[in-house]
């Protein structure tokens, strides 16, 4: 990945009235990096978007989006950023291809570029059947891929997505992330998607915030994120036959504290992401069937759930 800052944000803050919106936030993303911003409702993830576009002028702190002020130069910044938000208003009316010739005339996209561009992303977000069909005759995931090429349009580098999956199926879900994904490993477009949908933003982004009443409480990598917090360290395995299950080797490898048995499940307290595919190894050897592996602590849902926790925990204070 291209390592060059995109998006640097200094000391932001964002007040309304007695309300801090946005508490000195301080982030930088790279070019083609997704990024997620997880938080729950009310967690300033919208108001810091809208403040990267210039839509929302920051009560103090500093922006820069490819070298542009947003508060200062909002046109520029729009030229080269393009939105998503969590309702998109397209005309029912209208065919999903209309709709993009008209997004394409308000963007002044010149008229000779327009059919080839157009043509392009419908059949990038996988619309080519319906383009000609009414945007009201659309279901939610269909509405969601027109908003893609909507976005995409006027080619912009940065991409904001407002919980882009609320509401869709599995099937919708799965396709809209994947061409999501595209858009970041092979367009080099710098994706920001807020959600709170843990799972989602897991499977696609390299790096996560973690936004929690106006602070960002933590950002990195999935697997720094589990180093930070230090997981809980334990491995929980489902394996057949369980009368066959080394208890005896597994206790006595170096990390391991324990070995219990809930339910199906085996846990093996102590061994850490390290140990995982040691103890995999030796239960195949004896032959015994694998259907479950986790590291606890490792999963975005327990990294959210113990930074939310710790932060109850000061809040209580
Ligand atoms: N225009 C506004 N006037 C007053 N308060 C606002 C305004 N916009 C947002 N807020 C407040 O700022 C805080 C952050 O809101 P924001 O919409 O940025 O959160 P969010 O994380 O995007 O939440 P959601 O997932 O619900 O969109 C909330 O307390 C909200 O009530």
């Amino acid at each position: 990945m291209d390592t060059q800052t995109i998006i640097e944000i200094q000391n932001l803050v964002k007040q309304y009235g007695s309300i801090t919106a946005v508490d000195n936030l301080n982030l930088s993303i790279c070019k083609g990096e997704i990024f997620g911003l997880l938080g729950p409702n009310g967690a300033g993830k919208t108001t810091t978007i809208l403040m990267l576009m210039g839509l929302c002028e920051p009560t103090s702190g500093s922006i820069s989006v490819a070298g542009l002020n947003p508060a200062r130069e909002p046109i520029l910044v729009k030229k080269i950023v393009g939105y998503m938000p969590d309702s998109i208003g397209f005309y029912g009316d209208m065919t999903g291809r209309e709709n993009l010739y008209y997004t394409a005339n308000l963007n002044r996209i010149p008229k000779e570029e327009q059919e080839k561009r157009i043509d392009f992303l419908i059949s990038k977000v996988g619309l080519k059947e319906a383009a000609d069909r009414k945007v009201r005759e659309y279901s939610r995931g269909m509405r969601q891929r027109l908003g893609v090429a909507d976005v995409l349009l006027k080619d912009p580098e940065v991409v904001f997505l407002d919980e882009p999956t609320l509401g869709l199926d599995p099937e919708g879900t799965a396709e809209l992330l994947e061409i999501i994904k595209e858009l970041g490993k092979k367009e080099g477009k710098t994706v920001l998607i807020s959600s709170h949908l843990l799972h989602q933003v897991q499977a696609i982004c390299d790096r996560v915030g973690i936004f929690v009443k106006g602070k960002l409480v933590a950002s990195g990598t999935i697997s720094e994120l589990a180093q930070k917090i230090g997981g809980e360290r334990a491995v929980e395995i489902k394996a057949t036959p369980l009368e066959d299950f080394p208890y005896n080797a597994i206790s006595a490898m170096p990390g391991v504290d324990s070995v219990s048995v809930q339910d199906d499940m085996i846990i093996i307290d102590g061994a850490g992401e390290e140990l995982a595919p040691k103890i995999v190894k030796a239960l195949v050897e004896r032959g015994m069937n694998i259907y479950h592996v986790k590291v606890r602590g490792s999963d975005l849902d327990d990294i959210y759930r113990r930074y939310f926790q710790e932060e109850g925990a000061k809040n209580d204070k």
